[in-house]
């Protein structure tokens, strides 16, 4: 027997809302319920806006109803199951702005990441090309750009002068920590009658967009925020992964090449250490490691480091292969080495050399050997990031900037873009916000593949259950809880 599933229904701004869905098939397993996770709109902040049909879509596109769906857990194990569900991005039929009174504004923010400019690119084509809006500003040097002036003002954008911007690294548009005034933020929106804002960033820079959206609710001002969630770490709640990251594993391994290719070289044995980023999460190190199957050892924040457990594996590797090479996450090791209380201008710690002092501890091991050893250490960080997207990463990056224009044309706010098993959705910052920055279960899957792929011993990991699943808990607390 088959039931149908029920009207989902929405109720308040930025809730979720309990859906019972029915699905059984002969009894052989039943969703219970779906949690559909309600985007912010314009209308239900008192602005009618303009309620166009959208004909930029109409003709070439078929629009996506606001009632589409897709389901953020669809692992099956038991005989019953309750999932969050996302709101389907992409176009819709009736548009929040009239293109010809619509004026964008698009600022980058936090560190680099591979495909910035090809969002950007993505962003001002699809606005303009598609739904011909006219006004296009971009903000130079992240949030602080809004008070710049002189040649860090903004500049105005158009498809003509980013048509190429998607072969070069960085951002055109300049990027920044700090800065953030959100008073005087919403102040230059209102006096340019800037009605969309799109923010290119990672956690930190969508806290701030979701403080600017609420401050022009509190204002009366009818602008949409949307973000576009940026990281090469990767840690990003929800998302299944963010751009750019890809791209940055694919130049990891080049560093873990030339490591490997050190060690092999250099006699007596040789170990290459290579430190890749990663503040709070390892995800680049763990996927460079898979990626790269050259890595006898490789250390993440997630798991604490066990230096009686992993130098002596690295002496029984180098014994029988005359080489090693070892891989590192620039936040492991905090429970050795301390945290640091400086911040930078974002308010993110700073992170202990840990890269130097493995490198100082591998020797001191050999050392009390008698073991001669050849340490080369490559510290390869901003190179991974700096570079274009690959084709992965800027088909991605397209993709988000479509599903960010059609809902901010929508009269959506306060969300951010992301695939979600697959499909284009929005999330509420909110949301986001909650589940970032994620960080690797220390007993899951990924973790598991990396102890396999390196032979390290599991005993590597032996300190790590009780903090890292702390860690862990706290992220799966934060992605379980209602807003
Ligand atoms: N809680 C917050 N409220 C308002 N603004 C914030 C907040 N956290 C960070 N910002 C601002 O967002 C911008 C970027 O922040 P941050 O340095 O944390 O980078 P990020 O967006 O998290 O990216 P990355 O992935 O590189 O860390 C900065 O201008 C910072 O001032
Ligand atoms: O030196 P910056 O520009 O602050 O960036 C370093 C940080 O950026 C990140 O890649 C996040 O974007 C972190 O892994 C790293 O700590
Ligand atoms: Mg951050």
């Amino acid at each position: 027997m088959r039931r149908a599933a029920q009207l989902l229904r929405r109720t308040a701004p930025y809730a979720l809302t309990g859906t019972a869905v029915a699905a059984c098939d002969d009894d052989r397993f039943t969703v219970e319920k779906v949690n559909v996770i309600k985007i912010p709109h314009l209308r239900d902040q008192g602005f009618p806006g303009a309620n166009k049909s959208n004909v930029a879509a109409f003709g070439y596109a078929k629009f996506v109803s606001d009632e589409d769906c897709v389901l953020g857990d669809i692992v099956l194990n038991g005989p019953s199951h309750t999932t969050k569900a996302y709101t389907r991005a992409g176009p819709r039929e009736k548009l929040h702005f009239d293109p010809q009174d619509t004026r964008c504004a698009i600022v980058t923010c936090g560190g680099l990441c591979p495909g910035l400019n090809t969002v950007v690119k993505n962003l001002v084509e699809i606005l303009e090309s598609r739904y011909g809006v006219e006004k296009i500003y971009g903000i130079k040097g992240g949030y602080r750009g809004f008070t710049s002036v002189g040649w860090d003002a903004p500049l105005e954008l158009t498809a003509d002068c980013v048509k190429d911007i998607h072969r070069e690294g960085g951002t055109l548009l300049g990027t920044s920590r700090g800065g953030f005034d959100a008073e005087k933020i919403v102040e230059w929106l209102r006096a340019k009658r800037v009605n969309q804002l799109y923010v290119i960033g990672g956690d930190g820079t969508h806290r701030g967009a979701y403080k600017l959206a609420e401050l022009c609710w509190e204002k009366g001002v009818d602008v949409s925020v949307a973000g576009v969630p940026k990281t090469i770490d990767n840690d990003i709640g929800i998302i299944d992964r963010s751009f750019g990251f890809m791209t940055a594993v694919s130049e990891a391994t080049r560093a873990i090449e030339a490591a490997r290719t050190e060690a092999e070289s250099n006699r007596p044995n040789g170990i290459g250490v290579v430190k890749l980023m990663g503040r709070s999460a390892g995800f680049l190190a763990a996927f460079a490691t898979l990626a790269s199957q050259d890595v006898d050892l490789c250390l993440v924040p997630e798991v604490p480091i066990v230096l009686e457990d992993a130098l002596p594996h690295l002496e029984r590797v180098v014994d029988k292969k005359g080489h090693a090479v070892v891989v590192v996450a620039e936040g492991a090791g905090e429970e050795l080495l301390g945290a640091s209380a400086e911040v930078d201008a974002g308010g993110n710690k700073k992170l202990p050399p840990i890269g130097a002092w493995l490198t100082k501890q591998i020797k001191s091991y050999f050392k009390s050997t008698n073991r001669e050893v050849t340490v080369k250490y490559i510290d390869p960080s901003y190179m991974v990031r700096s570079v274009p997207a690959d084709a992965g990463d800027s088909y991605l990056c397209m993709l988000l900037a479509h599903a960010a224009a059609h809902g901010a044309m929508a009269g959506y706010t306060g969300f951010t873009v992301g695939l979600v098993k697959n499909k284009s959705v929005m999330i509420p910052i909110p949301e986001l916000a909650r589940t970032s920055p994620r960080s690797m279960n220390a007993r899951g899957r990924t973790w598991e593949r990396v102890v396999a792929v390196t032979n390290q011993p599991c005993a590597v990991a032996r300190k790590e259950v009780s903090w890292a699943e702390k860690q862990h808990a706290r992220t799966m607390t934060n992605q379980a809880a209602g807003p």
